[in-house]
């Protein structure tokens, strides 16, 4: 569960009376994600999620992130902007912590995705690529290749604590990702972060795409690479479906042309997700206070699938 932060009844009414949302009827801490405190409000006018960011969120980035969700938003893309109150702003502070009501996406996440699934998120991908080709706001990936080894050696020799010598093996497959990383593919805004628990759906239809807080200007098909790590395989990073692997880059590709250089690419680019997942996945591992509400995410699941892209990734995507 993810409430780092309680938000009393009487913040809360507060916090809403800035805004013309109605009275407030309930609000409950949400079980799923593990970044920020996320609450389901219930006004008498409608239904909001109240986002308090906390771990990786930094408040200066804030403007980027609802820049980015109102130029999605004004294209028609379903995802859900911030609430202005009376006064037009979206960025507040409550219970010490920067704050946003965010519109309410109906849809659920699905946990094991379907081929026709993934091939409407890759297609939800590629629309939202071609809408933010004119997107200006850059941010700085804080989580991108140049970061990676500096979190490595952060976590240390700790790492062997999760499994003997993941230290080294993780050293080796950093030296040969960062000796072979793709120096001059297109950068664009990206989501970065596009895993299933992010996508909304009914059935087969995408209803939100949600969770831009890692957003930021990067190679563009890393996006997709990140998308296909977290899509096609198991939880335990132990099966690949190469039936929705495969859908998830027809969807985008009909939607966003994939350029051959990007294409070809994708293996390292997915190999670099792997790393950057299991890196941060590492981190929380070794550094969640055990009487935290949240639930921790195994990082062999991410060093599973990078050996399976160092293993198998040429052959997956061409
Ligand atoms: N705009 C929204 N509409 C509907 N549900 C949402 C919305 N934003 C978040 N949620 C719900 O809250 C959960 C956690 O949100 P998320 O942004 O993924 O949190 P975190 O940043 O902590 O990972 C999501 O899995 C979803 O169930
Ligand atoms: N998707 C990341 C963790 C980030 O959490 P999210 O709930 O904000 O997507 C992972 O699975 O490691």
């Amino acid at each position: 569960m993810a409430v780092y932060t309680q938000v009393s009844a009487e913040a809360l009414g507060g916090f809403l009376e800035r805004f013309d949302v109605g009275e407030l009827i309930s609000a409950k801490g949400i079980a799923e994600g593990v970044e920020n405190s996320n609450y389901l409000v219930d006004t008498t006018k409608s239904r909001f999620i109240l986002t308090l960011y906390e771990k990786r969120v930094s408040a200066d980035d804030l403007p980027f992130f609802l820049a980015l969700l109102d130029h999605l938003a004004d294209r028609g893309l379903p995802v859900p902007p911030a609430v202005p109150d009376r006064d037009g702003r979206t960025i507040h502070e409550i219970e010490g912590r920067p704050a946003c009501l965010i519109q309410f996406l109906s849809g659920v996440s699905v946990t094991h995705p379907r081929p026709p699934q993934a091939r409407a998120a890759g297609a939800a991908m590629g629309k939202m690529h071609d809408a933010l080709r004119d997107f200006t706001p850059e941010r700085r990936n804080s989580l991108g290749p140049d970061d990676w080894r500096p979190l490595f050696e952060r976590c240390g020799r700790d790492m062997d604590a999760i499994q003997p010598g993941l230290y080294e093996h993780v050293d080796k497959a950093l030296d040969k990702l960062l000796a072979n990383w793709p120096p001059d593919l297109p950068r664009a805004a990206i989501h970065a972060d596009l895993f299933p628990d992010n996508v909304l759906m009914l059935g087969d239809r995408i209803t939100g795409l949600i969770d831009f807080y890692f957003a930021c200007t990067e190679v563009r098909a890393y996006d997709l690479a990140v998308m296909h790590g977290a899509w096609a395989f198991d939880a335990t990073g132990a099966h690949y479906d190469a039936m929705v692997g495969q859908a998830l880059v027809e969807g985008y590709a009909a939607n966003f042309a994939l350029l051959p250089e990007e294409r070809s690419a994708l293996p390292i680019l997915a190999e670099g997700a792997a790393i950057r997942f299991f890196l941060t996945r590492a981190w929380d591992w070794l550094n969640t206070p055990a009487d935290a509400l949240v639930t921790r995410k195994d990082p062999l699941a991410y060093l599973r699938r990078l050996d399976f892209y160092a293993e198998r990734g040429d052959a997956l995507f061409a």
